[in-house]
């Protein structure tokens, strides 16, 4: 679903990393690890194909992403969420809103839109803050949210950024769930986080497989994490 080949990225340097071969097959559910500054987001981003690989390849849905076009790039990343780090949403519109922004870009708005965000918002448990703006929102709600919008076009692929980078261990878990059920329905779940308790906590609720980025590489990390 997700295939890196002897990929390579760097920013103008040296390499970040280098020789990296990955394949995130379809319904698997994957942690990326590893130290600040390793190369975590870059990774996520070549995953989507908002980077390309410096050498290598990078294959989504079989499909070399450095060989796409931008309207191509564009219906692929349709087929991946993506919960940024950051969460940005546009503060002058509502979370229903923000939560339903992707449906619009895509021109996907039809009769069915309402009731399916009336029923993402409550998955998300958000249903109460449907009409607020997101400077209003929690931490959690605002992850709660970035999630929902990442989902919200019925991606195969889920990738999240440190989704649970400013919540508490209650609400980490609260999300973590939501990615697990995620899981269940099918969707490839990839999650970079710095979260070791994190990690623990959803070995005992699926088959996770740990990817830990360090010296310039990727290993798949032992059991004893
Ligand atoms: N657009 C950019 N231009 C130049 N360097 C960048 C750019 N984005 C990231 N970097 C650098 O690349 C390295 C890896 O960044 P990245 O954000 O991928 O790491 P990370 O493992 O996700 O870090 P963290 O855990 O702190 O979020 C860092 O040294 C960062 O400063």
């Amino acid at each position: 679903m997700i295939e890196l080949d002897r990929a390579a990225y760097s920013y103008g340097g040296d390499a970040l990393f280098a020789d990296i071969s990955l394949n995130l097959t379809p319904g698997s559910f994957h942690f990326l690890t590893g130290p600040s500054g390793a190369g975590k987001t870059t990774l996520l981003k070549l995953c989507y194909g908002a980077l390309q690989p410096t050498e290598g390849q990078v294959r989504v849905f079989e499909e070399d992403i450095s060989a796409l076009g931008r309207d191509d790039v564009a219906l692929l990343r349709r087929r991946v969420g993506v919960v940024h780090q950051d969460c940005d949403f546009l503060d002058h519109l509502s979370v229903a809103d923000n939560i339903a922004l992707p449906l619009g870009v895509a021109g996907k708005v039809s009769s069915g839109t309402q009731d399916d965000l009336t029923e993402l918002l409550a998955w998300v448990g958000l249903t109460h803050r449907r009409d607020a703006h997101p400077p209003e929102l929690s931490g959690g709600e605002r992850q709660r949210a970035a999630l929902a919008r990442a989902v919200i076009m019925s991606p195969d692929v889920v990738i999240a950024d440190e989704p649970t980078g400013n919540v508490d261990w209650e609400m980490s878990q609260r999300l973590l769930k939501l990615l697990v059920e995620l899981n269940r329905m099918g969707k490839t779940v990839l999650i970079a986080t710095h979260d070791l308790s994190l990690i623990r906590a959803a070995k005992a609720q699926v088959q996770a497989r740990v990817l830990r980025i360090a010296n310039r590489g990727v290993q798949l990390a032992g059991a004893d994490l």
